[in-house]
């Protein structure tokens, strides 16, 4: 794969017409090749049954097509979870998770190798960031779990390594080509973006008209909290995120999911439960309560049932619609926050 070809796997259908009218063909193949490589997901243009060999040849000639190379797959006890690490062309590599839902089977995608964010309780940034995934590396992940288990992907969750926002054109060109009909149609409500609150990403999001859920990495009632576990908090403090994502409730109709990871004597206290349902109030929204993973390297430490239970009553006691989140593959380690990158670099 030489560098000045193009992945066509990166590709949203617009581009592709433009790359295959490039080529002297007519636009309505890219359709056709669109097909192949979303909703049938080949690995290579020789399966390509219904493009000519010889366009098939001058396709090879100006372009490449990444594909899923599992390096790893861990199955948790229960069997609801499998964690995956996958192998990029360039050495480096990016964890994914398959879930097992009673509504369905969700993948929980990287959108970057590492991050720059540095939030003090995940593992994913500890590295910082690497490098941004290509919308067409995003896309490989979900094929590459629904080849191996067989399984159709139903939900998908950016909720693996880095920060979708961070990421926004991939990150969207990704969204694209898994709802669309030529891909594997996944409706925008089935997909969940989360982030650590980049404010004018949110409001753009929002602008997009995709109708997709949003989820926002909160895990701190008030400000000085939040600047120590979520810095990005400095640039986009809580008064300016919380009304971005009033808007994007406003806008699109749909319910913000806020995620709040409790730690034990951080930030599980009654008065921070009261100062989060304070800091709610009358928004169209929902709370993630999950008590936090540990991560040794960020001396994280879960809190005790007993304070879930106690923060989560005074939330609903003030009317907000809170759930404790399931953990999934705990054994495994596959839960949120736990993913890294563990190849050696080449
Ligand atoms: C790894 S992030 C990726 C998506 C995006 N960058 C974000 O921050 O929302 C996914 C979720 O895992 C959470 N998370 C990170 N470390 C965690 C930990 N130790 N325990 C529980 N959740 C954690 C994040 O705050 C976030 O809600
Ligand atoms: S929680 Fe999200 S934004 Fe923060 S460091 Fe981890 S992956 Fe990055």
């Amino acid at each position: 794969m030489s560098s000045a070809k193009v992945n066509l796997r990166d590709l949203t259908l617009p581009r592709l017409e433009v790359f295959f009218t490039g080529l002297g063909v007519e636009k309505y193949r890219a359709k056709q090749a669109a097909e192949w490589i979303f909703k049938k997901g080949v690995s290579s243009f020789g399966e390509m049954t219904n493009l000519s060999k010889d366009l098939r040849e001058r396709i090879a000639g100006a372009a490449w097509l990444s594909h899923p190379e599992i390096h790893t797959r861990e199955v948790a006890q229960q069997g609801d979870a499998i964690k995956y690490l996958f192998r990029l062309h360039d050495g480096e590599a990016v964890e994914s998770v398959f879930m097992r839902h009673d509504y369905g089977s969700a993948a929980c995608v990287s959108t970057q190798v590492g991050c720059r964010m540095g939030c003090r309780l995940c593992a994913s940034g500890l590295g910082g960031l690497v490098r941004n995934l290509s919308s067409g590396e995003m896309y490989d992940q979900v094929l590459g779990i629904q080849q191996d288990t067989g399984e159709r992907v139903s939900r998908v969750v950016l909720m693996g390594a880095g920060e979708p926002l961070d990421n926004y054109r991939a990150t969207l060109d990704f969204i694209t080509n898994i709802t669309a009909g030529y891909g594997l149609n996944i409706s925008g409500r089935h997909i969940t973006v989360s982030t650590c609150g980049l404010v004018p990403a949110i409001r753009d999001l929002a602008a997009q008209k995709l109708a997709l859920t949003l989820a926002v990495s909160l895990h701190a009632p008030e400000d000085t909290l939040r600047d120590t576990l979520v810095p990005i908090n400095k640039k986009y403090p809580l008064k300016e995120l919380i009304a971005a994502c009033r808007d994007y409730a406003g806008q699109t109709g749909r319910r913000v999911t806020f995620e709040y990871a409790l730690m034990a004597g951080i930030n599980d206290r009654e008065e921070q439960a009261l100062q989060l349902a304070r800091l709610l109030e009358g928004m169209l929204c929902h709370v993630n309560l999950i008590p936090a993973n540990p991560v040794a390297e960020r001396g994280v430490v879960p809190s005790a049932q007993a304070q879930v239970e106690l923060f989560k009553g005074v939330l609903e006691r003030h009317g907000i619609a809170v759930t404790v989140r399931r953990k999934l593959g705990a054994d495994i380690n596959a839960a949120c926050g736990q993913l890294r990158r563990r190849l050696p670099a080449p």
